[in-house]
């Protein structure tokens, strides 16, 4: 049995179409299993007997101070791993490319998942926090930990400045679904589409999660950029 975390979140709403019927969706928002996950007790609640773990509950927003970020994201991901200890034999994580934000730079082709992280924003940094914790546990533990470095996910195609992010629908769901049945034990992977040009390097999901994205946000006609929303978040400064 599969357990998504963020359960009536953007992504999951995304992936809720694809998901296995007897998932279970938990959330702070009423409407799936209604827990707190930074409640160890609940957290505990949320995964119990689970299968698999898809964690999305987090706070997402690239301009968000370093409080909320370690709570929502780091101190969150702590608690959930705890939770699952040795029991739950695959995790997947929900990361982000701003973790690796600051190599976004008009002169840069191809970012590699590989290289030493660099994030952009307070967001950026919990996430690779996140990814830490998850090599920790898979080391611990022996379970499959997958962290899934997610460009733009749900929000429609309509500024430039995601073109190179963009995450179909289509794309997501097979995403997941490719990083919940691999034979991996840890890896971190960019999360994105076919775009070209390709700024954000997927062969690692290809050969290890065997990820097969079909869309290309070139295909589409996207108007101007707006300005950016997130002051606080310097990969597009
Ligand atoms: N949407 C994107 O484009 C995108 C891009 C990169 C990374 N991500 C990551 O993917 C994940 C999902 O993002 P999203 O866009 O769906 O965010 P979202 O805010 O839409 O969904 C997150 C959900 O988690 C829930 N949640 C938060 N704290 C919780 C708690 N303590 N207990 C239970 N539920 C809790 C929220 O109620 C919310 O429904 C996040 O980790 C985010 O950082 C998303
Ligand atoms: O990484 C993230 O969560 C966010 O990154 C921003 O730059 C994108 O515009 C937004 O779609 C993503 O949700």
């Amino acid at each position: 049995m599969l357990v998504v975390t963020g359960g009536l979140g953007r992504v999951a709403t995304v992936l809720r179409p694809a998901l296995p019927p007897d998932t279970r969706l938990i959330d702070l928002r009423p409407g799936g299993e209604n827990l707190d996950l930074s409640d160890p007790r609940q957290a505990a609640e949320a995964v119990h007997g689970a299968d698999a773990v898809l964690h999305l509950a987090a706070t997402p927003s690239p301009g968000q101070d370093w409080s909320t970020a370690y709570q929502g994201n780091v101190v969150l991901t702590e608690i959930l791993l705890r939770a699952c200890g040795g029991r739950v034999p695959r995790i997947v994580l929900a990361s982000s490319i701003h973790a690796m934000g600051l190599y976004h730079r008009p002169d840069r082709e191809l970012i590699s998942p590989e290289w030493t992280p660099w994030p952009c924003c307070a967001y950026g940094v919990s996430k690779v926090a996140v990814e830490k914790l998850g090599r920790r546990h898979a080391e611990r533990y022996g379970v499959s930990v997958i962290c899934l470095r997610l460009g733009s996910c749900g929000y429609p195609l309509d500024q430039r400045r995601i073109a190179d992010m963009w995450l179909s629908d289509r794309d997501a769901r097979h995403l997941a679904s490719a990083a919940l049945t691999a034979d991996v034990e840890f890896g971190t992977y960019f999360g994105v589409s076919a775009n070209t040009p390709a700024r954000w390097d997927t062969t690692n999901a290809q050969a290890e999660l065997g990820y097969r994205p079909a869309d290309d946000s070139s295909a589409f006609d996207i108007p101007e950029d707006r300005p950016y929303e997130f002051p606080d978040c310097h990969m597009f400064s």
